[in-house]
């Protein structure tokens, strides 16, 4: 298990020939995943819908572990999605998560494809479990004992995982001396270590997954408007830059169906095949970020997110919160 430093996949783009606004349709078209079987969570909203639609389009089993498993069902099947299989999950719960995990370990299912899509952004101050701030508890550790408690199924089909991150994690590393917050709440700063440790988590398990062909992969899917933004003003939005006072969206916005390219790309194209614990956007390997460029706040991966270093100690740290680890 694990690699050299020899085999690390570089931080550098392949030429995958999808531009920004690629749909995830246009990543799938003419692929066959047929007999493969697909878990998107929050795969009934937003990029996650359009993830679901994509895979299942292409005739992956898809199954969506839902916080609102009734209103998913209702969701899908109003989208055509009706055979899409969906079970309840909190990712806030862990003994909610470990519910669904064995529910699907029992399913007798197998695993190619695990998206861990869905995510809060920059809630009020709240608590999930024994008191972990909930971007944290939820974005990060509900996907890291998943991940773990599906591993034989990951491992077993020399799988795919996809870590949802975002340009987020530009705006914060792991708080290691104080991964709570319990000395000072701001909801972007834990946003940020959020999303900075869905994609350490990524290149982390990808060095101890790759020697059993389990490949994982961080994805930015761009700016796109969904219910992620439910916490956010208008005024927020125009000073993140990311609307005018007239609420018109700067350019660059992608739809869903735009967002879920790399998502869907990361988790299936023959490009990546042998790759991993990278960060992707525009269905590519994103390029370290150049500071000196105007889109550098949007585009590109800032060391720390990367960094093998941390991505080991978080993993240690997510290990001894949760009691969970499939590699201790
Ligand atoms: N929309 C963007 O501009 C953007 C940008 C960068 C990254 N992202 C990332 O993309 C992913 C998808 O976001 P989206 O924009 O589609 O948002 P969304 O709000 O439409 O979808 C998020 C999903 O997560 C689910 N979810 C939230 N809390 C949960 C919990 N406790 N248990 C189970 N499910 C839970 C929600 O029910 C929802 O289905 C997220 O990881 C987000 O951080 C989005």
């Amino acid at each position: 298990m694990g690699r050299s430093d020899s085999q690390k996949t570089p931080q550098e783009p392949l030429g995958s020939g999808f531009g920004h606004y690629a749909a995830a349709s246009e990543v799938v078209s003419g692929v066959d995943l047929s007999g493969t079987a697909a878990v998107v969570t929050g795969g009934y909203s937003g990029l996650g819908l359009e993830t679901v639609r994509a895979l299942a389009g292409a005739g992956a089993a898809v199954t969506v572990p839902a916080r609102r498993a009734e209103h998913a069902r209702g969701v899908l099947e109003e989208a055509g999605l009706g055979g899409v299989h969906v079970f309840d999950m909190d990712l806030g719960d862990q003994a909610s998560v470990k519910r669904f995990a064995a529910d699907y370990l029992d399913s007798g299912q197998r695993l190619d494809l695990l998206v861990n899509n869905a995510a809060i952004m920059a809630c009020p101050e709240t608590r999930v479990g024994p008191g972990w701030e909930a971007q944290f508890g939820t974005n990060h550790l509900g996907h890291y004992t998943l991940a773990n408690l599906l591993w034989p199924l990951l491992a077993d089909g020399g799988a795919r995982v996809v870590a949802l991150s975002s340009t987020g994690h530009k705006r914060s590393g792991i708080h290691f001396d104080d991964p709570q917050f319990t000395r000072g709440y701001d909801k972007w700063e834990a946003y940020g270590q959020a999303k900075t440790a869905n994609s350490l988590f990524a290149v982390w398990l990808d060095e101890l997954g790759a020697g059993d062909g389990v490949r994982a992969f961080a994805v930015n899917p761009g700016g796109i408007m969904t219910g992620l933004q439910r916490h956010l003003t208008q005024e927020e939005m125009v000073a993140a830059g990311w609307m005018d006072a007239s609420g018109k969206l700067r350019d660059g916005f992608k739809t869903p169906e735009q967002g879920a390219a790399t998502s869907v790309w990361a988790g299936t194209s023959p490009q990546l095949d042998g790759r991993g614990g990278v960060y992707c956007e525009d269905c590519d390997i994103a390029r370290p970020t150049d500071p000196s460029s105007e889109l550098a706040r949007f585009m590109g991966v800032d060391p720390h997110a990367v960094d093998p270093g941390p991505a080991r100690r978080l993993w240690e740290l997510s290990a001894e919160l949760t009691g969970v680890n499939a590699f201790g």
